[in-house]
């Protein structure tokens, strides 16, 4: 019997010679996404409208030995995406993947919700992915292909208080299944959606009601689904949306969750989180000299205590050392 090789595509080397750009990228699920994608030997250009923010990633990542660039960027401005895309072709004669992160919405009752307030966080979201997408298509995909992952939230069962965004989502999520079909066999394309539930992020800063005693997720954990839909590991799939929320989706409490159901007391579900421990004194003290001290969650300060407190039962381990065990 002769020998085969089984050569995997799950390589450290996963994305080597793919530039990809990841919109929203210097915070939340955005920083996390660039992280991984870097550590997997990805050209990623982080983008968004706050340069400070992006800078910081870009230093963390770098410090790493990944390669990260970074672009000033209102996705709302279907000029500036051009513009952005345009740049980055020029510079790495390529644009192989696009993560459109970058969103958001505020909390309103329909009642209380203006044409205008709608209409914003339509156009940064719906539009927001539009103009992106649109760019990397006219500029660099349409002609050599690409991938493509959005970022929404979960919309299956509609988001009470959240009106205009539910609607923006599920638009994306429509948009995608036509992109998938026009632009996939003739171009190359492939573009999917991941549906975040509640996630332990910057972003939820916003969100100071939220009662942060369930399971949420964890931002490595959206970045990871990110990762895998845009690497070549899911070359036949395309027009998904894939949800990472715990099966919350699936319930009737939809993002709002339950204590029984999340609480990481009852829950067997190990959480994923990616972050490299926190080395004290990290970047300053001598020995940490030329480290990155990445500061593991910038998150609301009631979910860094719950983050704390299970920390250790992460990645399938326990705090005692053992895999699996329960709070
Ligand atoms: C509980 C479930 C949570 C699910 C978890 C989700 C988490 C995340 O999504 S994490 C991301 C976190 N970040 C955000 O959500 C913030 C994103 N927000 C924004 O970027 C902006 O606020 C915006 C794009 C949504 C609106 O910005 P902008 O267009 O600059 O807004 P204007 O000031 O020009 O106002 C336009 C229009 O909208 C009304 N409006 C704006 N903010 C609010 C508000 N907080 N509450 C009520 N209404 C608001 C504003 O009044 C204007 O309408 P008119 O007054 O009728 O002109
Ligand atoms: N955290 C959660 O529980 C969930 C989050 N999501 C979605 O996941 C995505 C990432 O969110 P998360 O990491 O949690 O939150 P963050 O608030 O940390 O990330 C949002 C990012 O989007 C960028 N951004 C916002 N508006 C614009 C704009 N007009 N142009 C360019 N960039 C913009 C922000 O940067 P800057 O302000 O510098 O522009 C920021 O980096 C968002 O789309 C969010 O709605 C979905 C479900 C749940």
């Amino acid at each position: 019997m002769s020998m085969i090789g089984y050569n995997s595509v799950f390589k450290k080397d996963l994305f080597k010679d793919q530039v990809i750009l990841v919109t929203g990228g210097g915070t939340g699920i955005g920083r996390c996404t660039a992280h991984e994608l870097a550590s997997l030997g990805a050209t990623v250009i982080i983008a968004a409208r706050k340069i400070d923010q992006l800078i910081n990633t870009a230093r963390e990542i770098e410090l790493l030995g990944g390669k990260c660039e970074t672009m000033a960027l209102n996705i709302r401005d279907p000029k500036q995406a051009v513009e952005v895309v345009q740049a980055i072709v020029a510079k790495h004669g390529k644009l192989t993947g696009l993560v459109n992160n970058a969103g958001g919405q505020f909390r309103s009752p329909a009642s209380k919700l203006s044409p205008n307030g709608f209409a914003a966080v339509v156009n940064l979201n719906l539009m927001g992915t539009f103009n992106l997408c649109k760019a990397a298509f006219d500029t660099y995909m349409g002609e050599h292909g690409g991938s493509i992952v959005n970022v929404t939230l979960d919309c299956r069962n509609g988001i009470p208080g959240m009106l205009h965004s539910g609607a923006a989502r599920a638009g994306v999520i429509n948009m995608t299944k036509t992109l998938a079909i026009e632009w996939g066999p003739f171009n190359g394309i492939r573009i999917n959606c991941v549906s975040p539930g509640m996630m332990m992020t910057s972003g939820l800063k916003t969100y100071p009601e939220h009662n942060p005693s369930s399971r949420m997720g964890t931002e490595s954990e959206a970045a990871a689904a990110v990762v895998f839909l845009l690497s070549p590991a899911a070359s036949y799939i395309t027009g998904i949306n894939l949800p990472v929320d715990g099966a919350s989706s699936l319930t009737c409490a939809g993002t709002y969750g339950t204590e029984t159901l999340f609480n990481p007391k009852t829950s067997l579900m190990k959480p994923y989180i990616g972050w490299l421990q926190q080395q004290e004194g990290g970047g300053e003290e001598e020995e940490t000299k030329g480290q990155p001290a990445v500061k593991e969650l910038d998150a609301p300060e009631p979910i860094i205590h719950l983050y704390e407190r299970y920390k250790g039962f992460v990645n399938g381990g326990s705090a005692n050392g053992g895999g699996g065990s329960k709070l």
